[in-house]
């Protein structure tokens, strides 16, 4: 079998090659986007330079739950950006479900994948990130993704995420109580989410409206860092390499 680099490097392509997929289970549920015919003519509109954006690659992270699938499949049909939902590629990856990955290769061989696909997403243009809920915790997963650009962080209530992960099944959340799990892996955490650029509530708000503070919240974070760069004039080059394609 190729090695794991070359299998993610393969399965992006694809992902990107396909039409854009809005994130499972959200279709017949209040507040999701279904995917229009505009959404499939996407590619052409990436670079036409016609749109005018705060930021051309986004990454959202967070707890489970907070939203980051669906909210980021909706702010990448609002800025015209490829979506990439980092658990959806691993799946691709190794050709099974995030719980099959858990229970038959083991979480250290999940938290391998992540570690390939941030390297791989970093160097995307034009993108839309969601991770998943444990990707940011990483530390060298962490220190790319900030070096690559803004990285905005959903928050939710323990409660919140209980309700919207029940019927689901997030291996880390196979418990007898998943509200304490939930709980406590939430205070363990805490202090690594917040080293994120930006930090949106996503309690008790239609997934639009967060989509619509993220982009003000974005267009504010583009004139700081405007003004930061007059300022102090040009920065050196970002340490990512950016692909050539
Ligand atoms: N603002 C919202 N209001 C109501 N339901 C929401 C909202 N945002 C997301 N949901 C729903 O909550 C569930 C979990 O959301 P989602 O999958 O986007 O979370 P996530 O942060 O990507 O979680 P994970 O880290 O496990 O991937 C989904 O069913 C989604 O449709
Ligand atoms: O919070 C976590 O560690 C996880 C969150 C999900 O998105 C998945 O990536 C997986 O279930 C692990
Ligand atoms: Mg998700």
């Amino acid at each position: 079998m190729p090695p794991l680099s070359e299998r993610v490097q393969h399965a992006l392509l694809a992902l990107l090659a396909g039409p854009p997929e809005p994130p499972e289970g959200g279709e017949n549920e209040e507040g999701v986007t279904p995917l229009s015919a505009g959404a499939r003519r996407l590619p052409s509109m990436l670079t036409s330079g016609l749109i005018e954006r705060p930021t051309d690659w986004v990454a959202l992270a967070g707890f489970m739950g907070t939203g980051k699938s669906r909210v980021g499949w909706e702010l990448s049909r609002a800025l015209a950006l490829h979506f990439v939902d980092t658990d959806k590629l691993i799946t691709r990856v190794v050709g099974k479900s995030i719980p099959e990955v858990f229970a038959q290769e083991g979480e250290g061989y999940f938290r391998a994948c992540e570690r390939e696909v941030v390297g791989r997403v970093t160097r995307l243009e034009h993108a839309v990130i969601s991770l998943g809920g444990g990707t940011f915790i990483h530390e060298e997963n962490r220190r790319q993704l900030l070096g690559r650009g803004p990285v905005v962080v959903l928050w939710a209530t323990p409660e919140t995420v209980y309700q919207r992960t029940k019927h689901s099944d997030r291996p880390l959340l196979r418990t007898e109580d998943p509200l304490s799990r939930i709980r406590t892996l939430m205070d363990e955490r805490e202090s690594v989410y917040r080293q994120g650029t930006l930090h949106v509530h996503s309690d008790g708000r239609p997934s639009e409206e967060i989509v619509e503070e993220v982009i003000e919240r974005l267009w504010a974070w583009r004139r700081a860092q405007d003004t930061w760069n007059e300022l102090s004039g040009p920065r050196p080059e970002p340490e990512y390499d950016r692909a050539t394609d």
